[in-house]
């Protein structure tokens, strides 16, 4: 699908749908889903809240809670389909030894009645047969790449701050030497001086260790400054990928165009401020045709029937819009 934009896929998720039921309702959280990580590089993924960022990241880490379905697709990392790996494979080979994850909420993740050092400690024995004192020496360095003095590793977390419980879980998803991370909303809850610095530290870290990465926010001036590759999501679709500078600077589908537009700019303090019209729609009873029909300003009588393929427009530029390209 994404032959023009990357060469050497660590991961590809291809034509993922995932519902999630109750009782009464089916939730349509992901559909058709597309994406693709190139090895040692950034895959940022952006899109208003509810747009299915977290479900994807579950679905990839397949830790998806209990009601949820993945009703077809295929996630290829490294060449297996880990939709088809059991829970125990899972466990031993891939989570956080392969593909590591720091959850929107980590900051609270954290165990309250253990120091820093026994709980990283323990994350290591869990997965590995090493000595203590190579565990202690791995503790030190990932300690120190995170930016973090090692008198922390003494501390319980409650005595940390948040940028600080923030830094230890990313430490902790680094302690076993992961080929690749996905970090779900890692700053949100940090004030912006802290996020800058945390940002800046995780990229360092992805350069020197040459991770692959996804990164997921909903702040796409945040993500265009770490990624190398941009995903935009509405309301469980993908509809726009491509290399940051197309994505950010020169975007092609009208949700993109509206959300850049409706992002406050530091470096442009004048700058008029478009809100989106209109509401995400309810997954359980989302849109006919284009999910984003509803609020587009393109709309067309053919974008309420048929649903949009992602298309390659130019070069390595690729949409999901009637509008665009000539689909
Ligand atoms: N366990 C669940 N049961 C039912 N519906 C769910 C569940 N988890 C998520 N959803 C629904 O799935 C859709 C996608 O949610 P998701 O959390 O993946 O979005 P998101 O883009 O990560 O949002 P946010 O930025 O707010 O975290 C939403 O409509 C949400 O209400």
């Amino acid at each position: 699908m994404f032959d023009e934009l990357v060469q050497n896929p660590i991961l590809e998720v291809k034509d993922l749908s995932v519902h999630f039921y109750s009782k009464t309702r089916e939730v349509k959280a992901l559909d058709n889903i597309f994406i693709s990580l190139e090895k040692g590089k950034v895959l940022g993924i952006a899109g208003e809240s509810g747009s299915g960022k977290s479900t994807l990241a579950k679905a990839i880490f397949r830790i998806l809670p209990y009601n949820a379905r993945i009703l077809k697709g295929q996630i290829i990392y490294k060449g297996t389909n880990l939709i088809n790996v059991n829970e125990n494979d899972l466990q031993k080979k891939i989570r956080w030894k392969s593909i590591a994850y720091v959850p929107q909420v980590s900051m609270n993740s954290l165990d309250p009645v253990y120091r820093v050092k026994s709980q990283m400690l323990e994350t290591i024995f869990a997965h590995e047969d090493v000595s203590k004192a190579e565990a202690l020496e791995r503790i030190e360095n990932v300690i120190k790449d995170v930016g973090l003095p090692s008198e922390i590793l003494d501390k319980f977390p409650h005595e940390l701050s948040g940028g600080q419980k923030q830094r230890v879980m990313i430490a902790m998803s680094m302690l076993l030497n992961p080929e690749m991370l996905i970090a779900d909303e890692p700053t949100t809850a940090l004030d912006v001086v802290i996020q800058a610095q945390i940002i800046a530290m995780i990229k360092k870290i992805q350069k020197e260790k040459n991770l692959s990465m996804i990164f997921i926010t909903h702040d796409l001036s945040l993500l265009a400054q770490i990624s190398d590759i941009m995903a935009i999501m509405y309301a469980g679709k993908i509809v726009e990928v491509g290399k940051v500078e197309d994505i950010y600077y020169s975007p092609l589908h009208p949700y993109t165009q509206l959300l850049i537009k409706s992002i406050p700019s530091i470096k442009n303090r004048k700058k008029k401020l478009i809100s989106i019209p209109g509401e995400v729609p309810d997954l359980s009873d989302p849109p006919q045709g284009c999910r984003f029909n509803p609020r587009c300003p393109l709309a067309q009588e053919i974008c309420r029937k048929e649903s949009p393929e992602l298309t390659r427009v130019n070069g390595s530029h690729y949409v999901a819009c009637f509008m665009v390209g000539g689909q």
